[in-house]
């Protein structure tokens, strides 16, 4: 008996020696550090508040006092950065030092892992350069027509659904994450998802299962970015980071299409069209130039990145106008009338003659960001300007968006929705990483134009026909999915239309 218990209090001791030692290490450099729970560090708190609020913590504590603030991922050290020039180094003076986003997880099984968000430095690279020819503004155009289709399908669906609501109550997330799927469905791979006319279509089912997951809590999620190297030897006894349903989907899409293509010989000025072409480049050794995997993973980004982010983002904009009508009014008279400029149709360059809609769209991402916080890591030692402090090789960086997006001292009265923020003068005064919505320097969102172009045309759609108020069912605020690494609405959004 004495034995044991010898032996249990002596593992006992040797446990708390080494996680005291492990949550020393930023009071060892200097950093000032986050209170925290001693066997968790700061996760014990992810699933009861979400990382966002986690940040926020750090950063009313210690902005203006430090420019970074340290904490932990169970043990794992992560540098909060605060300073607005230190994070203008890490995205883009010395980015690379951080061309990585998480540290490595070379699990081989995960197909899906192996896309542009997740590559690192040197296999990241090559691919973005291929990649970037997709979204330029000449290929912009190019899709427009195809947006202006799915949007007219958006009218008619919403038109239908709301001759349903007797007081004009509509569920609009929902709706706006149909019109997103059918975009990037047509405009990426060219198929016609069709959730629009049918809710239950697989597109739709599996999109909506990216971003609302059952199979796995956010803590297992978080350790599982934290820690690759255990998952790699481990394998963690075969939990896969995404669920079966969803790689198999993608990889079958992508294995028809590429058949279907290659039998017809068909050649579409699309997201696939390029990975094809890429695939039929093949290397010094005659090996194609990308698997099907590998073109899986990058479907299955553009379809994740692509649909919740720009869906969220018309659904918080759509919110923020039923609350501010006089901003709802003031953007509905710019679209009303430079359509009567161009004969009531919605070309491309009438899309781009609506300045104060941009500035609405901005406005939105600022108060309601699709990410609370950039990830980088560091690939080599980087020295902090302005401080004696190293960030080690391998540190993870969190950089605080929505703080920055909320700190009064950058957006006076930051809660207030005021698109006038974004006029280029207001804009200019501020500093240049003062707007992290898309993020920033050569890691930044590869699809910020096709994003902002479908959030541009599907407001459009909704705000020339209707008018959006507040109704019972409407909270005074919109919670967000604590389940959810991207900031997306936790339920429903109510609002009432009124057709004009
Ligand atoms: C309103 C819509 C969107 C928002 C708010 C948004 C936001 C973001 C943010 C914040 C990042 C991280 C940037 C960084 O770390 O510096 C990102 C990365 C990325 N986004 Fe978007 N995004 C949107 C739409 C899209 C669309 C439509 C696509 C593709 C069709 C897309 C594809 C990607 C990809 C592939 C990355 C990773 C880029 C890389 O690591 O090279 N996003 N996005």
């Amino acid at each position: 008996m004495d034995f044991y218990f010898l032996i249990f209090s002596t593992i006992f001791t040797l446990l708390l020696s080494y996680l005291r030692y492990k949550y020393q290490y930023w009071e060892l450099r200097g950093v000032p550090q986050l209170k925290m729970n001693f066997l968790l560090g700061n996760l014990s708190r992810l699933r009861t508040i979400h990382k966002s609020e986690l940040l926020r913590d750090a950063y009313r504590e210690f902005h203006g006092k430090a420019k970074l603030v340290g904490t932990y991922i169970f043990t794992k050290p992560v540098a909060i950065v605060l300073d607005l020039d230190v994070i203008k180094a890490i995205l883009i003076k010395d980015f690379n030092k951080f061309t990585d986003r998480f540290q490595h997880r070379a699990s081989d099984n995960n197909v899906i892992a192996h896309n542009l968000f997740r590559l690192h430095g040197e296999k990241w690279r090559p691919l973005r350069t291929k990649l970037t020819p997709t979204f330029t503004s000449a290929k912009m155009k190019f899709m427009f027509p195809t947006l202006i289709t799915v949007a007219g399908q958006l009218e008619t669906a919403f038109s239908t659904q709301l001759a349903k609501s007797p007081n004009g109550d509509i569920e609009l997330h929902d709706f706006m994450g149909r019109f997103t799927t059918d975009v990037i469905g047509h405009c990426a791979f060219g198929v016609e998802c069709n959730s629009l006319k049918d809710p239950n279509v697989a597109f739709r089912r599996i999109g909506h299962s990216i971003f609302y997951p059952r199979y796995l809590s956010i803590r297992l999620r978080t350790f599982m970015l934290t820690y690759p190297v255990i998952f790699k030897f481990l394998n963690f006894f075969n939990i896969p980071e995404s669920s079966t349903e969803i790689k198999d989907f993608v990889l079958s899409l992508v294995r028809d299409a590429v058949r279907l293509r290659e039998e017809q010989n068909l050649q579409r000025n699309d997201f696939l069209n390029m990975l094809i072409e890429m695939r039929n480049t093949k290397d010094a050794q005659g090996a194609p130039g990308m698997s099907i995997e590998e073109m899986a993973a990058q479907v299955f980004i553009f379809f994740a990145a692509g649909f919740e982010t720009s869906s969220s983002n018309m659904s918080y904009g759509l919110f923020e106008m039923a609350k501010n009508p006089h901003v709802q009014e003031k953007v509905r008279a710019e679209i009303l009338s430079v359509l009567e400029k161009h004969n009531g149709e919605l070309t491309y360059e009438a899309m781009m003659e609506m300045t104060y809609l941009d500035q609405v769209i901005t406005e939105t991402l600022r108060k309601h960001p699709a990410l609370a916080a950039l990830n980088r890591c560091a690939i080599e030692d980087f020295k902090v300007p302005g401080t004696d402090i190293t960030l080690e090789k391998g540190t993870n960086i969190y950089i605080p968006v929505k703080e920055i997006h909320y700190d009064p001292d950058i957006y006076d009265n930051p809660s207030e929705f005021r698109p006038e923020r974004f006029n280029p003068e207001e804009a200019q005064k501020r500093h240049p990483q003062a707007f992290l919505g898309f993020g920033d320097g050569p890691r930044n969102c590869i699809g910020l134009r096709f994003g902002r172009m479908q959030v541009r045309v599907g407001l459009i759609t909704m705000l020339k026909s209707y008018r959006f108020s507040l109704s019972e069912k409407t909270p005074t605020e919109l919670e967000i999915s604590r389940n959810s690494i991207v900031l997306v609405p936790r339920s429903s959004v109510w609002l009432r239309a009124e057709k004009l």
